[in-house]
């Protein structure tokens, strides 16, 4: 069985508001895409990685990433316009031999061996996996200023990434998306289209997307509590 990793990091972090790509921001004296890629790069259940990255950041990568880090499994591809069309490039990327493909955020470097094997596992029984958690907040639906509606909270979870699917059909479900033209702030919505049940797993609280300028500040609080599987 071959598995393959996809991480997303071809975004530019506008909310973030910084000159550099949020995903090589530092943390501690290392680059966030460091921690992210080294608690994949350690998992033997994962064959080969490919990292996406903007156009513009493809030789950055190379020097700060690779060549300092030594990642043996990661190979390059380049990004696209939203992240979507990033994670479409990356997945035709994948050696033809993939069987399964975790899709992940650069930017959830708390992401932990457990959160990932568990999603392999379920893959290989449902082929369509989302990662979340329960929402902690009571969510409102609101329109023009104004409460429609109480959706029900123990229906609501919070998707995050790891998403891991069975090769086969999460190109197919990009491939329909892009032919309609439809677009999607996940993976998982895509599979959900073609009407295949998608099952979700637990993730974790601190599987945090560094979105925003003070998520650095929780992410610097983490790693001083010793979270996140990656090597120290
Ligand atoms: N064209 C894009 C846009 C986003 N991503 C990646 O998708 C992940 C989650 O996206 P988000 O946090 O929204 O990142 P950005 O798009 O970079 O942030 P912003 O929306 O603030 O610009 C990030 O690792 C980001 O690099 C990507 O691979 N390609
Ligand atoms: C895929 C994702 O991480 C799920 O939470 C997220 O939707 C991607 O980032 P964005 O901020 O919604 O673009």
């Amino acid at each position: 069985m071959k598995v393959a990793a996809v991480i997303a990091a071809g975004g530019r972090g506008r909310r973030m508001n910084s000159t550099l790509s949020k995903q090589f921001l530092m943390l501690k004296g290392r680059p966030i895409l460091y921690y992210t890629l080294n608690t994949f790069e350690n998992l033997k259940e994962i064959d080969e990685i490919i990292l996406v990255v903007g156009s513009s950041d493809i030789v950055y990568a190379q020097k700060e990433i690779l060549l300092p880090y030594r990642f043996r499994k990661v190979k390059l591809a380049e990004g696209g316009k939203e992240r979507q069309d990033s994670v479409y490039n990356g997945l035709r990327s994948c050696s033809p031999q993939t069987d399964i493909v975790v899709i992940h955020d650069g930017v959830r470097p708390f992401v932990t061996r457990k959160i990932i094997l568990d999603s392999i596992e379920a893959a290989k029984k449902y082929k369509a996996v989302g990662v979340g958690v329960p929402v902690k907040d009571t969510i409102k639906v609101v329109d023009k200023g104004f409460i429609l509606n109480t959706p029900d909270r123990k229906t609501l979870w919070a998707i995050q990434t790891p998403q891991t699917f069975e090769y086969s059909l999460i190109l197919k479900a990009h491939e329909e998306a892009r032919k309609s033209g439809f677009y999607g702030t996940d993976d998982t919505v895509l599979v959900e289209r073609l009407g295949f049940p998608v099952v979700m797993i637990e993730g974790a609280y601190e599987n945090i997307k560094i979105t925003t300028p003070e998520d650095m500040i929780v992410a610097e609080a983490f790693l001083n509590m010793g979270y996140g599987d990656f090597k120290r």
